[in-house]
């Protein structure tokens, strides 16, 4: 029999992640997302976000007693309420063919939680009566498929960037709607986004990671605090003047900055007494060095 499940909280417990190629995903992670928290997973391509996210939906096996979400093991539990939105799902091909918009809400519960249907069908504003998915824009096919994701009731969701295609207005609509959701009912939620318009003050925790770990975390105002104290620099960023970024903005931008100085420039290329040697600068192969240029199309010695 499956354990009853508890209050939506989400932890982990060191938990450690390595890949059948041997590369480790996400190393010594211990978080603890309280029920009804809204997070924000933040960090640089390749810092651990889907991993994370695919191994709390239990997508991916964990080690034993590392995570618990509602309280369960994801994996060993199935537990019923976890929703994961992420790019398996974004591709599914039935959002491509000759169906129309109701037809397909309905195979997702759609008159089961009607009143959940049609307040999904408003906030991202889906023509229901019109609309048929092979002849829609990737941001109304993006919109329909949220409304499939969401209508079941969810106790905890984890969205892997899903966000991208909405306009700016209904993607403050539909986070708006998420944050009603968690001061209305149980449940909680983990967003991984690199999109941070119209988010401040949405975030109730904030999950800063990097290569594959957690650099830090914790409630926003807390995390804020440094930014709170600073008054706001005319920041060049690319060429252009950071003035006008929120406050989160600017504190991810600080972050990954840093991050992006710890970690130096991707596969650096050194030229030693021998040659040219290759310097690994990944999750698994951190400042390992090897001669694989010697072999691989990267510069040769003269
Ligand atoms: N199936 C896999 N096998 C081996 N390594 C993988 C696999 N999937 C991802 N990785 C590696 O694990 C690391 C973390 O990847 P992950 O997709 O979790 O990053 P992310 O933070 O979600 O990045 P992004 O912001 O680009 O989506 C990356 O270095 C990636 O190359």
């Amino acid at each position: 029999m499956s354990p009853t499940p508890t209050s939506p909280s989400v932890e982990t417990f060191d938990l450690t992640y390595t890949f059948p190629d041997h590369s480790t995903g996400v190393q010594n992670i211990s978080l603890s997302l309280p029920p009804r928290s809204r997070t924000l997973l933040i960090g640089a391509n390749g810092a651990g976000k889907t991993t994370l996210l695919r191994l709390l939906a239990g997508k991916r096996l964990a080690p034993s007693g590392t995570i618990r979400v509602s309280g369960v093991d994801p994996f060993a539990d199935g537990l019923e309420g976890v929703t994961y939105l992420g790019l398996e799902w974004v591709l599914n091909a039935i959002v491509r063919t000759d169906i129309g918009v109701d037809e397909l809400l309905r195979s997702v519960g759609g008159d089961v939680y009607p009143d959940r249907r049609d307040e999904l069908v408003q906030v991202l504003d889906i023509d229901v009566a019109n609309w048929r998915m092979h002849a829609v824009s990737d941001g109304e096919r993006r919109r329909v498929q949220l409304a499939m994701g969401l209508i079941r009731p969810w106790t905890v969701l984890l969205l892997d960037e899903i966000t991208v295609d909405l306009d700016v207005w209904s993607r403050a609509q539909f986070l708006g709607w998420l944050r009603r959701e968690t001061e209305i009912r149980e449940c909680t939620i983990v967003y991984a986004t690199h999109i941070l318009d119209n988010l401040a003050g949405w975030p109730t925790h904030l999950v800063h990671m990097h290569l594959g770990g957690v650099k830090e975390w914790g409630p926003t105002e807390v995390m804020m605090k440094e930014i709170d104290k600073e008054k706001e620099e005319d920041e060049t960023i690319g060429g252009v003047k950071q003035k006008g970024n929120s406050k989160l903005g600017r504190l991810v931008l600080r972050w990954l900055k840093d991050d992006l100085q710890a970690r130096g420039p991707r596969g650096e290329h050194r030229r030693g007494p021998e040659g040219w040697s290759y310097i690994q600068r990944g999750i698994g192969g951190y400042g390992l060095e090897s001669k694989a240029g010697q072999n691989s199309g990267l510069p040769k010695k003269e």
